[in-house]
Order: C-alpha cells, then structure tokens, then sequence
C-alpha cells in the first residue's frame, strides 16, 4: 500500500489521534507550540505519521492513521518524520467522505472537478493519487498476498462499486499487483463521486489480502 505522504499546511493546529484507539476517535486539536516538535505534542499518542519538526512557524499535520503503536522515545527522540502507511480506517476526513452516497452519473449534478479542488480533496483519501495526464482519474495500488487474494479484493471493492452504482477500472498483473483507477465515465473527468467511492474502498479492512509491509523510518 502506497505510504501516504501528508501535507502540511500554515496554520495553526496539529492534528493528533489517540493510538490506543481501535476505531477512529474525533481528532484532538492541539495547539502547536513552536519549541515543541510534533513528536512531543503527540508524545501521548505517539501516531505514526509523517510529522515535521516545528519550524518557527506552527503547522498543522494531519497525523497518518496508525499501523500499530509506535515507542513514544523513538519517536520524540528522532523527532523526524516517520512514514506511515495509509491504513483501512484513513483520517476523520475519509471517514466523513465515505459516509456519502454516490449521486447518479447520469444526472445534470454531477460537476466535473477542476484541477485545484480535486487536488483539496484529494487529501481526505490518504494513499490514492491524482493521475491529470488525459482525463483526470484517482489510482491506487498495492500488493496481495496472492492472486487469489487480488481476486478476492477485487471482489469487495466491486460490491461496493454496485452499491454505489459507480465503478472503478480494477487490474490485477504480476499475479499480484493490484491497481484500482476511478473517474467519472459520463463526464471524462473527476467528479465527488470518484472520492466518494475511493474512500469506501479504503475504508475495507483490507489486512487479510494484503502483503505486509515493514513501516521506514525516513529522515525529515
Ligand atoms: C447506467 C449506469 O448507472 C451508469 O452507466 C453508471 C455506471 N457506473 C459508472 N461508473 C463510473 N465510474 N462512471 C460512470 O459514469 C458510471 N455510470
């Protein structure tokens, strides 16, 4: 599963979640003091994430969902970033996307997305990616544990693409590698419903198909 990269952004606030948490808590605002690294904020939850140390302007970092407690002094201690991996439950943000039904392709209200808010929302769906080459698509990849689990994975997000009555294009090459690409068809471009149905799919407890990957420590 890709690592997702998060973005920081200038403002105020820092993000946190609670690692003991098994489902996804109601993200705790903290302020981001400058002295502090965010590892030191977040000690007390101690979320993998892609945190940066806090330069003199305070960011806000939206911590990466976690992939299993990490040891709070190697984090504060390190005080860089440590990649995380985008897991089943995403951040808050997916969470609020997938709660939303697809609206039908077909209709006058599905608006194609320009460039610049696919990329905003593109932030809610930690791991998949913005493809603007030709029409516009998202697209996420990730190694199964075998070609029948690919089938089988395979076969979750297509239950879930005819709930919603949007489909994405599913490959399965290499006997493992698993790629899903989602556009609107009836627009040649992106529309809601695109994230929509790519934070349903990375809401799957996807655990059991999947090759594991060793979490990186990576520097700043
Ligand atoms: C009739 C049927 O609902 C439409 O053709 C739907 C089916 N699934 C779809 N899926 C996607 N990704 N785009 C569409 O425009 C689309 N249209």
């Amino acid at each position: 599963m890709a690592a997702a990269s998060l973005k920081a952004s200038q403002s105020s606030w820092v993000l946190c979640r609670s690692a003991t948490a098994s489902a996804f808590n109601p993200l705790q605002k903290v302020k981001a003091q400058p002295s502090k690294t965010i590892a030191n904020i977040c000690a007390r939850w101690a979320t993998p994430g892609v945190y940066r140390s806090l330069s003199s302007a305070p960011l806000k970092v939206f911590v990466a969902p976690d992939f299993g407690h990490r040891h709070t002094s190697q984090v504060a201690s390190r005080g860089v970033s440590m990649q995380a991996e985008a897991g089943p439950s995403g951040s808050g943000e997916t969470a609020e996307l997938a709660s939303k039904r697809c609206i039908p392709c077909e209709g006058k209200n599905v608006k194609a997305l320009q460039k610049e808010a696919a990329e905003e929302l593109l932030q809610e769906v930690p791991g998949w990616e913005l493809l603007t080459e030709g029409e516009f698509k998202l697209r996420r990849e990730w190694k199964t544990k075998n070609f029948l689990k690919g089938l089988e994975f395979m076969g979750k997000i297509g239950e879930i693409a005819e709930q919603e009555g949007h489909h994405p294009d599913l490959h399965l090459v290499g006997w493992n590698k698993l790629s899903v690409e989602i556009n609107t068809h009836s627009i040649g471009g992106l529309s809601e419903n695109d994230f929509i149905l790519a934070a349903k799919i990375s809401q799957i407890d996807a655990e059991g198909f999947l090759r594991k990957k060793k979490a990186s420590l990576a520097s700043n």
